[in-house]
């Protein structure tokens, strides 16, 4: 470690541009060269040993950002420090102390069954045998990994795949793990096991974690912060409470009883939807479901329910709503990130 990378930034983001120029064929010899701003001017700080998500729409910056951070991508403007270096220029130095895990592709060998992408890994990056052998241990042990080692990449399932994946972006040591979507797909029971374990990851190895996720329940369970991007630009910044505060926003209890009822009128909840015996209540996204269910319970003949999360999008949506109107209905995006309990402002 080269010391750098204070405790306040150890990821920093000045003013980061990224502007894609891309032809469009606009007749059969006329071409128009649009400019696409992907990133617009993102400015944040991510101390050592954080774990925060990076959130927003489709198309709204996140991969074009996690590329920058990695040196994949070199910004078109702005200033970006990741443990103290300057990834583009320092790609391959900073490769060694960054780890990453794409939800939608792999970085494994399909054909090779997973050990052997273990070892490829290990002469990659050259880690030590010892510290490669034993991080591969505890990674088979936390992730359950052991009985599928010797199974071609190909043949695993995708929440198998992905604890794979996983395990192969962590044999290094990086301090650094940036993480796309990485419980896409995967059914309840994966999802828990890959969240404990990176849980425990941060936790005891101090780990910094910058986490995409179109999964709030991701968030809500290994975040303390969570960042918004949209349309390129920073819009949110704090704890995910303050986001469905600023958003308003609701989840959705699904409760099934035994037989057909009137809809449920319980303090704290209001109904949206009765199908026979299934009925749905909104509530404040902020507020905790288990005293609304407790109620449910003692007064209802309860046999079944969940809860939904909002979408990011619904998030974000009534976000805006919120800070036009309070701005008196101004057309603009909120133009800079808004904190916690605060709403956005012009
Ligand atoms: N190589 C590229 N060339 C041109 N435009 C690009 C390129 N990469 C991304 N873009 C555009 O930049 C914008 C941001 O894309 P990006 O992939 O960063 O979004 P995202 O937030 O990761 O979205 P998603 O959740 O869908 O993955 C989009 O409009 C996208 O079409």
């Amino acid at each position: 470690m080269d010391g750098s990378g204070d405790v306040d930034g150890f990821i920093e983001l000045d003013g980061v541009e990224k502007v894609f120029r891309v032809r469009r064929r606009t007749g059969r010899w006329r071409r128009e060269v649009r400019e696409v701003r992907a990133v617009d001017g993102i400015s944040f700080r991510v101390p050592r040993g954080a774990m925060v998500g990076y959130i927003g729409p489709n198309g709204a910056g996140k991969s074009t950002t996690i590329k920058m951070l990695t040196g994949v991508l070199t910004p078109s403007g702005g200033r970006i420090r990741v443990a103290g270096t300057d990834p583009s220029r320092e790609r391959v130095r900073l490769a060694r102390r960054i780890g990453v895990v794409f939800g939608q592709r792999t970085t494994l060998w399909w054909d090779l069954p997973l050990r052997e992408s273990y070892v490829l890994v290990r002469r990659l990056y050259r880690v030590p045998e010892a510290r490669w052998r034993a991080n591969l241990e505890r990674c088979v042990e936390l992730l359950e990994l052991g009985a599928l080692l010797d199974v071609p990449v190909r043949q695993l399932s995708l929440g198998q795949r992905m604890r794979g994946d996983i395990a192969a972006a962590l044999l290094h040591d990086p301090e650094v793990l940036y993480l796309d979507e990485p419980t896409i797909g995967l059914d309840v029971v994966s999802k828990a096991r890959v969240r404990e374990f990176l849980r425990n990851v941060n936790a005891e190895r101090g780990v910094t974690v910058l986490l995409t996720t179109h999964d709030l329940t991701d968030i809500e369970q290994l975040c303390d912060r969570v960042m918004v991007i949209d349309h390129g630009r920073l819009v949110y910044d704090g704890g995910l409470e303050g986001l469905h505060r600023v958003g308003g926003s609701e989840r959705v209890l699904v409760v099934d009883l035994e037989r057909e009822a009137e809809p449920i009128r319980v303090e704290g909840a209001r109904p949206v939807r009765v199908e026979g015996p299934r009925q749905w209540l909104a509530f404040p996204a902020g507020a905790s479901a288990a005293p609304l269910v407790a109620r449910i319970a003692a007064e209802y003949p309860l046999v079944d329910l969940s809860v939904r999360e909002p979408d990011i999008e619904d998030v974000i949506a009534r976000m805006y709503e919120r800070g036009a109107a309070v701005r008196g209905g101004g057309e603009d995006a909120p133009s800079r990130a808004v904190d916690a309990g605060d709403v956005p402002t012009a």
